[in-house]
C-alpha cells in the first residue's frame, strides 16, 4: 500500500496550509490522506457535533451545500435586471432627451408607466416563485446530524465542515466526508465513477485506491471518505463533513460541466414564440421608422413612437404569465398532496403521453405480509422461516418492505446468533447473503429472487433437515409450486444456504453457489381496488401506463388481473438482455408489462420510449428507480421513498396513489391552456396592430397614436391579462396530452390578426369620414377601438366553443370589464388631457358599440372555421 505523504507535510503536521486557502474548507486529497483525529482538529470538532450556533455561523461564511449553488440575487437587484431591457433604456432617453427640449410632462408620464409595468411584472413573478420555493423546502432532502450532542434532521444544504453526520443505507452523501465509524457499508458511486456495483468503505486512517500507479488520483476511489452524489447501499456509518457545496467532487463536476437543466419542449416553445414575435417586431418598427422619416417628420417623435411601438408589441409579460401559471397549478397541486420540485416539470406532466410506474404501491396496496413459510414441496417450514427471519435480521440495507414483513410475522428468539459478514442487496442479484454463527458453526445464509435461488442451489433440505440431491425432478416440482403461488398472487422469495468453515471470515457473491434450497416464504400484497379504474381513466386521458418491474411475471399478471387491466404484450429482463436497442423501439410501445427488469432496464425502456418521440413519465419510489427518474421527462416519487429516488424526482406525492397522478395531469394540461391563451391573444392582437400601425404610419399626416398612449394602452393590457392564470379550461381541451405548437400558433397569428386589423382600418375611415377627426380625436378614438377590441377578443379566444357555451372565471370577466371602462372614462374624465385625449362625441361611442360587436361575431364565425380546418389537419 502506497501512503505518499506530502513533501514538507511530516506528520501531516505543519505543513499543510492549503486547507485554507480554498475557502477555509479542507483539501480535496486531506479528506482521505490525514488521520482522521487531525482533521476533527483542523475542523475544529469532535464526534459529539457541532453547536447550533456555531453551525450557524459557518453556514454564514462557507455558504448552502448544493453543488450547484446558483447564486440567488437579490430582489432588488432583480428588479433592476427587468430594466436592462435595451428597448425600455433606450426609450427612457429619447423621452428624457425630448423632456430637455421642454416636454418634461410626457417624460414624467413614460417613466411612470415603465414603472408601472415593471412593477406589475416583478411582483407577480416573485410572490409566485418564492411560493413554489417553499413548497420546494417542504421536501428537501434532510440528513441526520449531530448538533449540540444530539441528533437532529436538517436539510442538507445547511451543512457545513465539521458536522458530524449518520448515514443508514438509502441516504444520499450529502458532502465530501471523512468516515468516522462505518458498518458493512457498502456506497453507489455510480455518479462519479462510472461503476454500478457497490463499493465496499471502511473508516480507518489507511487507505488504498486513491491513487493509482500511473499517479493520477481518483479520490472517489478513497476507502475511507465517503462523497457528495454517492448513495448508502447498506450498512450504517458516522462521517465528518470536510468540503461542501461547490467545492465537492461533485461540485466540481457540475460546475465544469456548466449543468444546465436542458431546455424542456415547453420552454423552447415558449421562447420561439418570442423570437417570433421579436422579429415582426424589428421589421415593423423599422417600417414605420422608415416612412416617418422619409415623409420628414420630427426624428425625435418618430423615435419615441417607433420605440413606444416595440415596447407595446413585445410579449414583455410572457415569462410572467409563465411562472405564475404554473405556480398557481403548483399550489392547487400542493393542496391534493403533490409537491413540485421542479416547475416546469408541470407543462411536462400536461404533454406526458406514456407513464411508467413499478408495481408495489402503485398497482398494490404495499401492505405486504408474510403468510406462509414453505418447502419446496409446499409443507410449512420452521427451517425456512427461521432464516429469513435471521437474514432479514443481520441484513443492514435499507429493510425492504418484504424484510419488515418478515420481522413481523411471528418473533423468533435470535439469542446465540451472530453476524460474521455480509454480501448486501443488489439489483442485479436480487438477493441478500449473511454469514452468521450458532454453536460454533458458521452458514451461510441466502434469501433472493426465488428461481435465482433455485438456479444456483445443488441440494435441498428435506423435512427430517437432511441435505438431498435436487434432481431434475425435485427442481421441477420446487418450480411447479413456485409458479403456483405466482398465479394465486403470491410474492416469493428464495431462502437457501449452506455450511462455512468456521475459520473463514467473509463471504463474497462467488459464495453464492452449490448452495442448499431450504424453502420459500410467501406474501402477499393485496392489489389496489382504485388502480385498475385510474388506469382506465389516464387511457382515456391519452396516457398510456406501463409497469416496469423487478418482480417475476407470473406474480405481475396476476394483479393485473385482479384490477382488471389487459396485458398486452410482456418483455422479462432476460428478453431484454437479447434486444438490440432498434429491436426493444419496435416492440416497447405493444408491451405494457415488463418483468424482472434490473435499474439499467429500467432506464433502457425509458430512453425508448423517449426515441419513438413519447413524453414519459416514471413513478417509482426504490434506489433502483432512480436512473429512469432521472431520464424521465417527468419524474415522481413518493414522500417516503428513498432518498435517491426524492432527490431524482420532479415531483412528490404525499399520498402514495395514482390518482392524484391523473389529477396533476390534468393540472398541467390547464397550465399549457392557460399560457396559450397568452400567447394566442398577444399573437393576433399583436400581428393585426402591426397591420394598422403600417398602414396607418403611410396614410395619415399626423401619428396615428402618441407614444404615452401607447405605453398606457400597453399598460391596460397587461393588467387585464393579470386574470389569465385564474381562468378555467374547457373539459375537452385538457383531454388528451397538450403539446406546444408553434404552427398552430403562427396559423393562428396570420388568421385572427388581419381579422382585427380590418377593424381598425374600418375605424380609421370611420373617425376620418364620419368624425372629421383631426390628430388628438383620431388617437383617442383609436386608443378607445383598439383597447376595446383587443380586451374583449379574450372571451371569443379562451375557448374554442362558442364564447357563451364556456363560462369564463369571475376575476377575469371583471379585469376585461374594469379595463374596458377605464379605457373609456380616461378620456372623457380631466386626467385624459395629460394623455393627448380629447372627449369623442356620442355618436363615436355607438359607433364603438357596433363595430366591437362586429368584430367578436366575426372572430367566432372565423374561429368556427379556422379550428374545423385545424381538426382535418
Ligand atoms: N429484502 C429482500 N431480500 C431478498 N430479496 C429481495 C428483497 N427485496 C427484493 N428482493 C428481490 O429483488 C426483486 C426486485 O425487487 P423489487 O420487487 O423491490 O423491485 P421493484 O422493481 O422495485 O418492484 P416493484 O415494481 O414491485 O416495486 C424482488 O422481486 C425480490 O426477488
Ligand atoms: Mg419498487
Amino acid at each position: 500500500m502506497n501512503i505518499t505523504r506530502k513533501p514538507g507535510g511530516g506528520d501531516g503536521g505543519s505543513g499543510h496550509s492549503d486547507g485554507d486557502s480554498d475557502g477555509g474548507q479542507i483539501s480535496a486529497d486531506a479528506v482521505w490522506r490525514e488521520p482522521a483525529a487531525r482533521l476533527l482538529a483542523r475542523l475544529v470538532t469532535t464526534p459529539a457535533g457541532l453547536r447550533g450556533a456555531e453551525a450557524e455561523a459557518r453556514l454564514a461564511i462557507h455558504g448552502p451545500n448544493d453543488a450547484a449553488t446558483v447564486k440567488r440575487t437579490p430582489l432588488w437587484l432583480q428588479f433592476l435586471s427587468r430594466f436592462r431591457n435595451p428597448l425600455v433604456i433606450i426609450l427612457l432617453g429619447a423621452s428624457g432627451l425630448s423632456a430637455a427640449t421642454g416636454d418634461i410632462a410626457s417624460f414624467v408620464i413614460i417613466a411612470s408607466i415603465v414603472m408601472a409595468s415593471m412593477t406589475l411584472d416583478f411582483v407577480q413573478e416573485a410572490r409566485a416563485q418564492s411560493a413554489v420555493e417553499a413548497l420546494r423546502r417542504s421536501v428537501a432532502v434532510q440528513a441526520t446530524v449531530r448538533r449540540d450532542g444530539a441528533p437532529v434532521s436538517v436539510p442538507i444544504d445547511r451543512l457545513v465542515p465539521g458536522d458530524i453526520v449518520e448515514l443508514i443505507a438509502g441516504d444520499l452523501v450529502p458532502a465530501d466526508a471523512r468516515l468516522l465509524e462505518s458498518r458493512d457499508l457498502f456506497i453507489n458511486q455510480a455518479l462519479l465513477t462510472g461503476e454500478p456495483y457497490p463499493a465496499e468503505k471502511h473508516a480507518s486512517d489507511k487507505t488504498s485506491g486513491a491513487e493509482n500507479p500511473a499517479g493520477a488520483e481518483n479520490s472517489a476511489e478513497a476507502t475511507n471518505a465517503v462523497f457528495a452524489g454517492t448513495s448508502v447501499i447498506s450498512g450504517t456509518a458516522t462521517i465528518l463533513v470536510c468540503r461542501t457545496g461547490a467545492r465537492t467532487a461533485l461540485g466540481h463536476l457540475a460546475t465544469s460541466l456548466a449543468e444546465k437543466p436542458p431546455a424542456t419542449a415547453f420552454a423552447v416553445g415558449v421562447a420561439s414564440f418570442g423570437m417570433l414575435i421579436m422579429r415582426l417586431t424589428i421589421l415593423m418598427v423599422f417600417f414605420v421608422l422608415v416612412v416617418n422619416i422619409s415623409f420628414h417628420r420630427p426624428v425625435l417623435e418618430s423615435l419615441m413612437f417607433a420605440l413606444a411601438l416595440a415596447v407595446g408589441l413585445t410579449p414583455e409579460l410572457l415569462p410572467m404569465i409563465v411562472t405564475v401559471t404554473m405556480a398557481r397549478s403548483a399550489m392547487g397541486l400542493s393542496r391534493r398532496k403533490v409537491i413540485v420540485k421542479r416547475l416546469s416539470a408541470i407543462h411536462d406532466l400536461g404533454a406526458m403521453d406514456v407513464l411508467c410506474t413499478d408495481k408495489t404501491g402503485t398497482l398494490t396496496e404495499a401492505s405486504i405480509k408474510l403468510v406462509r413459510a414453505i418447502d419446496g414441496r409446499g409443507a410449512e417450514s420452521a427451517s425456512a422461516f427461521a432464516y429469513a427471519f435471521i437474514n432479514s435480521h443481520f441484513e443492514t440495507g435499507m429493510k425492504s418492505p418484504l424484510d419488515e414483513a418478515i420481522l413481523a410475522a411471528h418473533p423468533f428468539d435470535m439469542a446465540g446468533w451472530t453476524k460474521i459478514d455480509e454480501v448486501p442487496f443488489d439489483f442485479e442479484r436480487r438477493r441478500i447473503s449473511v454469514l452468521v454463527e450458532h454453536d460454533g458453526k458458521r452458514r451461510l445464509i441466502v434469501k433472493g429472487a426465488p428461481e435465482d435461488l433455485l438456479r444456483l442451489s445443488a441440494k435441498y433440505e428435506a423435512a427430517d433437515g437432511q441435505e438431498l440431491p435436487l434432481d431434475a425432478e425435485t427442481r421441477r416440482i420446487f418450480q411447479a409450486t413456485l409458479d403456483d403461488l405466482g398465479a394465486q398472487g403470491f410474492r416469493a422469495l428464495g431462502i437457501a444456504g449452506h455450511a462455512i468453515a468456521s475459520d473463514d471470515q467473509s463471504i463474497a457473491v462467488a459464495d453464492e453457489s452449490n448452495l442448499v434450497f431450504v424453502g420459500f416464504a410467501v406474501f402477499l400484497d393485496p392489489p389496489k381496488a382504485s388502480a385498475g379504474a385510474t388506469i382506465q381513466a389516464l387511457a382515456t386521458a391519452g396516457v398510456s401506463v406501463k409497469v416496469l418491474t423487478g418482480d417475476n411475471e407470473l406474480v405481475a399478471r396476476h394483479v393485473f388481473k385482479e384490477i382488471g387491466v389487459a396485458v398486452t404484450g410482456v418483455l422479462t429482463g432476460d428478453d431484454l438482455t437479447h434486444l438490440s436497442e432498434e429491436a426493444l423501439i419496435a416492440q416497447v410501445s405493444r408491451v405494457n408489462l415488463f418483468c424482472r427488469v434490473n435499474p439499467q432496464q429500467k432506464l433502457r425502456i425509458l430512453m425508448a420510449l423517449k426515441r419513438l418521440g413519447h413524453v414519459v413519465g416514471y413513478m417509482g419510489d426504490g434506489i433502483n428507480d432512480a436512473p429512469a427518474l432521472h431520464a424521465a421527462d417527468v419524474g415522481i416519487s413518493v414522500d417516503g421513498a428513498a432518498d435517491v429516488a426524492r432527490a431524482a424526482a420532479d415531483l412528490i406525492l404525499l399520498e402514495h396513489d395514482l390518482s392524484v397522478v391523473r389529477e396533476a395531469v390534468v393540472g398541467g394540461r390547464e397550465t399549457v391552456q392557460n399560457v396559450s391563451k397568452y400567447v394566442l391573444m398577444g399573437s393576433s392582437s399583436n400581428f393585426g396592430n402591426m397591420f394598422s400601425m403600417a398602414g396607418a404610419a403611410l396614410f395619415l399626416p399626423f401619428l396615428p397614436m402618441l407614444p404615452i398612449q401607447i405605453l398606457l394602452n400597453n399598460l391596460l393590457y397587461d393588467v387585464s391579462e393579470i386574470a389569465i392564470p385564474f381562468d378555467g379550461v374547457d373539459p375537452e381541451a385538457v383531454a388528451l396530452p397538450v403539446k406546444w405548437d408553434i404552427t398552430f400558433i403562427e396559423r393562428f397569428m396570420l388568421v385572427f390578426g388581419p381579422v382585427s386589423s380590418v377593424f381598425d382600418f374600418l375605424t380609421f375611415y370611420a373617425l376620418v369620414a364620419l368624425f372629421g377627426a383631426g390628430a388628438p380625436l383620431f388617437q383617442t378614438g383609436w386608443f378607445i377601438e383598439s383597447m376595446t377590441t383587443q380586451v374583449l377578443v379574450v372571451f371569443a379566444i379562451r375557448t374554442r366553443r362558442a364564447f357563451f357555451r364556456s363560462k369564463p372565471n369571475g376575476f377575469l370577466v371583471a379585469m376585461a370589464l374594469g379595463v374596458v371602462a377605464v379605457a373609456i372614462a380616461l378620456p372623457l374624465s380631466p386626467i385624459g388631457q395629460w394623455f393627448g385625449f380629447v372627449a369623442p362625441p356620442p355618436l363615436f361611442f355607438a359607433y364603438l358599440v357596433g363595430a366591437t360587436l362586429a368584430y367578436l361575431a366575426l372572430v367566432e364565425i372565423v374561429k368556427i372555421f379556422f379550428y374545423r380546418a385545424m381538426a382535418r389537419r
